[in-house]
């Protein structure tokens, strides 16, 4: 299977070294092509993956083209290009959607939210599939997610709001976790912020890994932790006032952002 990867940034990277990594691709079958040579060059002295002069010799030679271009440069790249209708155009950008890419691509079309986790094979890929895709399109697709991770399908109306749970999540954990050390070490200075941060990420990884592998429910964790009348109760007393509140608007605003986004690729696709 001939896989093709335009767009070579923190997303595109990501998937030619998780599907390596993984052992769901050869390298050989991956041909990749980003506007800045460099990029592609710096993943061929790792990878040995073909890399395409232009975007259109990629959709010339695979069988699944995965563009990983921002979210504005999608239709507008896709518009130039000649692809074979048998070719699966799957589109990585947030507010990009099915309709949008089948008005420029005849054959089969679907729509990823990858993660960054996906580099350590952890971490949920969202996806969603035109009705024009085949059964074997749609497996091929599930599965090379599922290789670099846990793949979920789901409908486009949930697609934005599970975004936040997934693939802006890392970035939003670790800004929770950074204030989180930083009020630390306001509460007291002598607290080294590195140290700090490294207690956190531990701590993380363990209680992720106990819901994981106890399967517990976050309620059974608080109620092991929080001892009766103890510290933690308390902490948590804190977090139910604020956070609520605080996670409210973070989806309020990022829902806004992606309104915004489809309005200008509307705006943008009606202009072309
Ligand atoms: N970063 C994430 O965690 C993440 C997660 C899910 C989805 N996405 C989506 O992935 C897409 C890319 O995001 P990113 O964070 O990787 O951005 P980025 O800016 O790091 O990468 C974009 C890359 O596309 C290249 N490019 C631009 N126009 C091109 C063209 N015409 N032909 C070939 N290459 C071209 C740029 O040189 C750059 O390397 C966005 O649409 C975003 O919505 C990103
Ligand atoms: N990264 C992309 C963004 O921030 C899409 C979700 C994660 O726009």
């Amino acid at each position: 299977m001939n896989i093709g990867i335009i767009g070579l940034g923190s997303i595109g990277q990501m998937l030619v070294k998780a599907f390596c990594k993984s052992g769901a691709v050869a390298p050989e079958e991956l041909v990749v092509f980003n506007r800045t040579r460099e990029k592609a060059d710096n993943l061929r002295a790792a990878y040995d993956l073909k890399i395409a002069d232009t975007a259109q010799a990629v959709c010339n030679q695979v069988d699944i083209v995965f563009v990983c271009t921002k979210p504005l440069e999608i239709l507008p790249l896709l518009r130039t290009l000649s692809i074979p209708a048998k070719t699966h155009v799957v589109s990585v950008a947030a507010g990009v959607s099915i309709a949008d890419l089948e008005s420029v691509h005849t054959g089969s079309v679907s729509k990823v939210i990858p993660t960054v986790t996906s580099s350590e094979l952890r971490g949920v890929s969202l996806f969603a599939c035109s009705e024009r895709l085949s059964s074997e399109q749609r497996e091929q697709l599930k599965w090379l997610l599922s290789r670099i991770g846990v793949a979920q399908e789901i409908a486009e109306e949930e697609i934005e709001t599970a975004t936040i749970l997934t693939s802006s999540a890392p970035g939003l954990i670790a800004g929770i976790l950074e204030s989180y050390a930083q009020a630390a070490v306001r509460k007291t200075p002598a607290l080294s912020i590195e140290i700090a941060r490294e207690m956190l990420v531990e701590t993380m990884l363990g209680t992720a890994t106990l819901l994981q592998n106890e399967k517990l429910g976050f309620d059974q964790l608080i109620e092991r932790v929080a001892t009766k009348g103890g510290i933690t109760e308390e902490g948590l007393r804190v977090l139910g006032k604020t956070l609520p509140k605080g996670f409210d608007e973070l989806f309020d605003m990022t829902a806004s952002k992606h309104d915004m986004l489809k309005q200008m690729i509307h705006k943008q696709n009606s202009t072309l």
